[in-house]
């Protein structure tokens, strides 16, 4: 498997505002290796968000190209961009988005189901790294915002994603919660091997990848 997992090139995305044209991303080049941990920093509205989107194919490019796993994306249909998501993409955002009817097992299940996965002993050991044994059983309506974080994290990396695409996972978190998911989220992340890219406004939580983009005006430094 190719160790490139994403590769930007010359990608400029913008949206119709009114009748002007906002220019978000501007002839981006930038390219994400397995293992690789990645924050991304910018102000409010610079297209953090939007340039996630666009990696996990949920926001679509007509200027550049984007590959993954070394495969050109331009042409494909539904049908791969769900197959790169079940096999190899996690997500986590700042609002948990867990399905709250279900307990803290069938969450994850659910989710591994829809990726076609089975429950294998890494996900015990996820469960168990990330403190959540004692509350399995419970709606994870009950539980505490960092649990329900821990949780979406459990789900997100079930499968051994080769990608983690994380936009402010700790927006809705105190201080010492969001620690401490960060601390779990680099663990595991590193323990599957899963390259993660992570939106933060945060330097603390920035501080726990290894490298650091900032997107301001279109362009990215590192
Ligand atoms: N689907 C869309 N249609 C129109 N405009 C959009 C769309 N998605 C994003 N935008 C605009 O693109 C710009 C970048 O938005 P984006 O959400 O990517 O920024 P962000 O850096 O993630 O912001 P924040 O830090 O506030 O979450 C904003 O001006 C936003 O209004």
């Amino acid at each position: 498997m190719a160790s490139e997992i994403v590769r930007l090139s010359r990608v400029s995305k913008g949206f119709n505002d009114g009748d002007k044209y906002h220019q978000v991303l501007d002839d981006i080049n930038l390219s994400l290796n397995i293992a690789d941990t990645v924050a991304l920093t910018g102000p409010s509205g610079s297209g953090k968000s939007t340039l996630l989107n666009i990696i996990g194919g949920f926001e679509f490019i007509k200027q550049g190209q984007l590959l993954l796993n070394e495969n050109d994306t331009t042409h494909w249909q539904d049908k791969q961009w769900s197959q790169f998501r079940r096999l190899h993409l996690g997500v986590v955002f700042q609002q948990f988005n867990l399905l709250t009817p279900l307990n803290v097992r069938d969450n994850i299940a659910f989710s591994l189901r829809l990726n076609q996965q089975k429950w294998t002993p890494w996900c015990d050991y996820l469960i168990e790294q990330l403190g959540l044994n004692d509350v399995i059983g419970r709606n994870v309506e009950t539980l505490s915002g960092g649990q329900q974080q821990r949780v979406a994290i459990a789900r997100a990396l079930a499968h051994k994603p080769r990608l983690l695409l994380a936009d402010e996972p700790t927006g809705n978190l105190d201080e010492k919660a969001g620690q401490q998911v960060m601390r779990l989220l680099t663990q595991l992340a590193r323990e599957s091997n899963t390259c993660v890219l992570m939106v933060t406004h945060s330097s603390d939580c920035a501080a726990f990848m290894k490298r650091r983009w900032h997107l301001e005006l279109g362009k990215i430094h590192e």
